[in-house]
C-alpha cells in the first residue's frame, strides 16, 4: 500500500490565522490553494497517496494539519492544541482517522500538545516544551507511545512557535536547524546548522528524497551536495502564517 498522509485544504479565513513570532502582512488566498495543491500534488509525485480531512473553513489554521494529531502505527493521539482557537479542528481528523480504522487516545487537560512540536527520529520521540505544549501533555503522549517502544524528551523551545519550527530530521536521523531559533543544537547526538530559517523543515518522501520549500535554496544546496534529492516547493502563503513544509501533512502507515 502506498503512503498515506492527512492534507487539509486551507480555509478562506487563511490570513486570520494565528502568528507569535510574525507580524501580520497580506495573504492571497487564491494563491494559498494554488499553493496547497502544489504541495499535495508533490506527494503525489512521491507515490503518496493523500487522505483529505474535511475542510474547516471557519478555522483559519485548518491547513497546518499536524497540529491536530500524532499518528503511531495503528494508533492516533488526538491533540488538544494550546491555542484554544485552534481546538475545534481536531475533531475531522478524529473522524477521518477513526474512519480508517485507527485506534483514537485524546491528550486531555491540563495537558496540552500540538503536534508540530513532536519530532521522531528512530526510538525517541523529542516533544518540544513551548507555548503550545506543556509537561502534562508530554508526560500524557510518553505513556501513549510507551507500548510502541518510544522513548519520549521534552526539550525546551523559546524562539521558535513549535519544535517543528526549528528542527526536523533528515532520512538518515541528522537533525537539521537554524542555529538561531534552536535553543539547544547539543540536544541532538547528529546535528546540521543550516543557514536558512526555511531549511530546517524536511518532509522524508524516502530515503533519499525530501520535500523542502522553495524559501531556502542555500539549504537545498546544501542537502543536494550531501546527496538527498530534493522535491521544493512554494508555500509562500502559509510561511506568512508561521507555517511549513511539515505542518501541511501527517504521514500515515
Ligand atoms: N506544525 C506547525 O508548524 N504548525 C504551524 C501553525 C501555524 C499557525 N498559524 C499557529 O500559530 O498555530
Amino acid at each position: 500500500m502506498a503512503t498515506r498522509a492527512l492534507v487539509r485544504r486551507p480555509s478562506p479565513r487563511l490570513a486570520d490565522g494565528l502568528l507569535t513570532h510574525l507580524d501580520r502582512v497580506p495573504v492571497d488566498v487564491d494563491l494559498a490553494r494554488e499553493q496547497w495543491a502544489g504541495y499535495v500534488a508533490a506527494l503525489v509525485g512521491a507515490g503518496w497517496e493523500p487522505v483529505e480531512v474535511p475542510p474547516a473553513d471557519d478555522c483559519p489554521d485548518a491547513a497546518f494539519v499536524e497540529d491536530t494529531v500524532v499518528v503511531q502505527d495503528d494508533l492516533a493521539v488526538i491533540t488538544l492544541p494550546g491555542a484554544p482557537q485552534r481546538r475545534p479542528e481536531t475533531a475531522g481528523t478524529e473522524e477521518t482517522l477513526a474512519g480508517l480504522g485507527y485506534r483514537i487516545a485524546h491528550i486531555e487537560a491540563p495537558g496540552t500538545l500540538d503536534g508540530g512540536d513532536v519530532l521522531r527520529s528512530g526510538d525517541t520521540c523529542w516533544v518540544g516544551l513551548g507555548g503550545r505544549t506543556n509537561r502534562a501533555g508530554v508526560d500524557q503522549l510518553a505513556a501513549l507511545l510507551a507500548p510502541a517502544g518510544l522513548r519520549v524528551v521534552g526539550v525546551p523551545v523559546t524562539k521558535a512557535l513549535h519544535l517543528k519550527s526549528a528542527v526536523t530530521a533528515l532520512p538518515d536521523g541528522t537533525v537539521v536547524g537554524h542555529e538561531p531559533v534552536v535553543d539547544d543544537p547539543a540536544t541532538w547526538p547528529t546535528f546540521l546548522g543550516v543557514p536558512e530559517g526555511g531549511g530546517a523543515h524536511v518532509v522524508r518522501l524516502a530515503d533519499d528524497t525530501v520535500l523542502m520549500a522553495t524559501s531556502a535554496p542555500r539549504t537545498r544546496a546544501l542537502f543536494e551536495e550531501r546527496g538527498l534529492r530534493v522535491v521544493a516547493v512554494d508555500i509562500s502563503e502559509f510561511e506568512k502564517l508561521e507555517g511549513c513544509v511539515t505542518c501541511l501533512s501527517v504521514r500515515l502507515r
